[in-house]
């Protein structure tokens, strides 16, 4: 066939319709009875999609198994309901733009009738203000409304990548009625109609052009219809989200039909974004930037963003409705005190990971620094700095080479404290609250920092456990240079350390440095304040207190010996990147059906 299009009279193409809708499957009660009801109650139903397009648009959608589609221009829902009923396997998303109160309505019968509720949104308004605003990919956009619109709408959607890397757009009435080709072309055209389709026709003229010239789509027009085209990212650029390899032969993923949401206090990389993309085809990410410095408030996610979302990556508790399809948590933060009276949090069927072991090279860094401030006098130094004169102080100063570090809580950060304090010629006692044996099962489970830390147990020259006071007295005990609280605050560990604990410390022969770096809550603050002036310690380094923050002018800003920093002995640089590292074991094992690394005891809280 030399020509792509039969040169049908008007006669011929509605029997070759008729022809072709009896071959075909697809066309439900429920789209025939809207296509019937439209056309019984508007004039202009012929802005309607055919029936043999309902069922193409369906055959489509079921091909390409979208999880999210995008409609511009609903007219009477007709389209709508063709998208939902071939998308019920994965129950995709489908939003329908929508800017006429007539079709509104109508379109709000055809979403009723059928009860489309539950997965179609109506957007009223102008189309090119949703588009602004709209998050996302869809992996299907149908684009149907003003003819004027389509070029900027088709812009807006590749300029904001809400196209998904293997999504398509499809593009109807680009031949508008025939007058986009030829301005002769549409005889049977009612006269009164001639003047409105030149004036669309010029515009899918431009909008064709702009499409065949834009570097980063491939363009396909066909005559189907009114003329239909599709477009698609192209598959060498670097402008689209990313690109999943063809026909690799690679099986699907696990994750194909997942949603992770992210919201940390970074922009996600592309690159990193890009990996995930082309690790688990099919998968799709959101994500938000946290910025806890504007409230809690300013950090809520729009409902919008929630839709869909089965992956979550977040610091913040978010409400328990909108998370109903988060099957993972990955939570940002070691602790889990946040989340514990959580529905999403208490349910079985949710996994979580913590971001414990992210914070322990800097963690460990902060614990020697402000022991090596203490011993070499470095605070009453930097005074005499501060004032201007040659410090005058010399006060008795101690390096760690022989000194003993009693690590209470030996998990990643104590390990990486045994390391540094190796290093520096000191012996390790670590305390954990069940019998060490054998490092394995933690080794395979937790994120560590590579090249970090003591994953084998192998630096303390002598173990302590327990879960009773006496028990950790008992540690006490030992003659401790150096004590580090690097234990998870639970209803056994509050108050840890009292005023006891420090006559216990003052008996030893040595006078010990304490060093917090958990939670405030683990000292009884009086009696810290007690035992540094009355020289029960050697001194204290708090990167955590009780209450928190330190009230103004509180005792323990002036009492002797102390180093205090506003928690901040977590931060670093290096955090995010190892956040992400977490992640992404993770999904990997999510996707091999694994057991998590960083799942915390639920029971315990850590
Ligand atoms: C061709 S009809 C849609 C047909 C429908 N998709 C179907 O297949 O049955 C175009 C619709 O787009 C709507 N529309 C026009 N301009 C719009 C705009 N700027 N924003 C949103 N909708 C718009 C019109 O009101 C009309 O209902």
């Amino acid at each position: 066939m030399m020509n792509s299009v039969l040169p049908f009279t008007v006669e011929q193409a509605a029997m070759a319709t008729e022809y072709c809708q009896g071959f075909t499957d697809g066309i439900s009660p429920g789209m025939q009875e809207t296509w019937e009801w439209t056309r019984e109650n508007f004039d202009d139903a012929d802005k309607m999609s055919s029936l043999l397009q309902g069922a193409t648009n369906k055959f489509l959608a079921q091909i390409l198994q979208p999880k999210r589609i995008l409609e511009i221009g609903s007219y009477s829902g007709f389209s709508a309901l063709a998208w939902y009923e071939a998308t019920t396997k994965q129950q995709a998303e489908i939003i329908t733009l929508e800017i006429e109160q007539r079709m509104i309505d109508a379109t709000k019968r055809t979403i009723e009738r059928n009860n489309m509720q539950d997965r179609v949104t109506l957007i009223e308004g102008p189309a090119q203000d949703a588009l602004k605003t709209l998050e996302g990919t869809f992996d299907i956009i149908f684009v149907d409304a003003d003819k004027e619109g389509y070029e900027g709408y088709v812009r807006t959607v590749l300029d904001r990548k809400l196209l998904s890397p293997n999504g398509i757009i499809i593009c109807d009435n680009v031949f508008s009625r025939g007058l986009a080709i030829d301005t002769n072309a549409g005889p049977h055209l009612r006269k009164d109609l001639v003047p409105y389709w030149i004036e669309c026709g010029k515009a899918m003229r431009k909008l064709n052009e702009f499409c065949k010239n834009d570097s980063r789509i491939d363009s396909l027009v066909l005559p189907l219809y009114d003329g239909m085209s599709i477009l698609k990212w192209k598959h060498d650029t670097d402008m689209a989200p990313s690109f999943l390899p063809l026909n690799s032969g690679s099986p699907a993923s696990k994750l194909c039909n997942d949603v992770l949401l992210l919201q940390m206090p970074i922009e996600i990389p592309a690159e990193w974004k890009r990996k995930i993309e082309s690790k688990y085809p099919g998968i799709e990410i959101r994500s938000r930037v946290l910025r806890l410095e504007l409230g809690l408030e300013a950090n809520k996610i729009e409902p919008e963003l929630w839709k869909g979302v089965t992956l979550a990556c977040l610091y913040l508790t978010h409400p328990e409705e909108l998370m109903s399809n988060v099957r993972f948590i990955q939570l940002t933060s070691a602790g889990v005190d946040r989340w514990i009276h959580h529905e999403r949090y208490k349910s079985p069927e949710v996994a979580i990971s913590t971001a414990s072991g992210i914070h322990c090279p800097q963690i460990a860094e902060w614990v020697i620094s402000t022991w090596i401030m203490r011993n070499h006098n470095l605070l009453r130094h930097i005074e005499s700095q501060k004032q201007g004169h040659w410090s005058t102080v010399r006060a008795e100063t101690r390096d760690s080479a022989g000194m003993r570090i009693g690590i209470l809580g030996y998990g990643s950060v104590g390990r990486q404290c045994a390391r540094l304090a190796t290093a520096m010629g000191m012996e390790v006692y670590a305390y954990t609250r069940t019998p060490y044996t054998s490092d394995k099962k933690a080794k395979s489970a937790h994120y560590s920092v590579p090249g970090m830390g003591d994953p084998q147990g192998q630096l303390p020259a002598k173990w302590f456990h327990g879960e009773s006071r006496d028990a950790v007295n008992e540690f006490l005990r030992q003659d401790l240079d150096l004590l580090v609280l690097c234990l998870p605050l639970t209803k056994a560990t509050e108050y840890l350390l009292g005023a006891e604990q420090f006559d216990i410390l003052a008996q030893g022969k040595k006078r010990t440095f304490v060093s917090n770096v958990a939670r405030g809550k683990l000292i009884r603050t009086e009696a810290l304040v007690d035992a540094l002036h009355q020289g029960k310690i050697w001194g204290a380094a708090v990167d955590v207190t009780d209450p928190e923050p330190l009230p103004e002018s509180h005792p323990l800003f002036s009492a002797p010996n102390v180093v205090i920093t506003p928690h901040v002995s977590w931060q670093s640089v290096n955090n995010w990147d190892r956040m992400l590292d977490i992640l992404e074991t993770n999904l990997d094992r999510l996707d091999k059906g694994e057991e998590l690394i960083n799942v915390p005891d639920r029971k315990l809280g850590y």
